[in-house]
C-alpha cells in the first residue's frame, strides 16, 4: 500500500536538482529543457515506459523542447516514496 511521505531527507536530494515543492505541499514540479522537440519526447517515451513499469504515472506538458512534470500520488493526496522514485529516474533518463 502506498503511504504519504514523512522522511523530509528523501525530498532534500530533489529540491538540490532543480525540483519544487509545490505551494499546498502535495507535490514536485520541474521544468526539463532539452536541446530540441525529438530529444525531449524521445525521454517522455522512456520516462512514460518507467512510470508503468512503477505504476505511478506523471502529470506533465511539452511545449517544444521543454516539459514540465508535476509529481503527486493521487491515492494519498500528497508525495509518497513514488514520486520520489520517478523523480530520480526521470533525473538519470535526462542524463
Ligand atoms: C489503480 C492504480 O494502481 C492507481 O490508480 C495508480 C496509478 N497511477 C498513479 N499515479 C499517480 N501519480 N498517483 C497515483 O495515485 C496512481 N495510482
Amino acid at each position: 500500500m502506498t503511504e504519504k511521505l514523512t522522511d523530509q531527507s528523501l525530498l532534500d536530494p530533489l529540491l538540490s536538482q532543480g525540483w519544487t515543492l509545490r505551494d499546498d505541499g502535495a507535490a514536485i514540479e520541474k521544468t526539463y529543457t532539452f536541446a530540441n522537440f525529438v530529444e525531449a519526447f524521445g525521454w517522455m517515451a522512456q520516462a512514460a515506459i518507467w512510470a508503468e513499469k512503477l505504476n505511478h504515472h506523471p502529470e506533465w506538458f511539452n511545449v517544444f523542447k521543454t516539459v514540465k512534470v508535476t509529481l503527486t500520488t493521487h491515492d494519498v493526496d500528497g508525495l509518497s516514496e513514488l514520486d520520489v522514485k520517478l523523480a530520480r529516474k526521470m533525473d538519470k533518463l535526462a542524463g
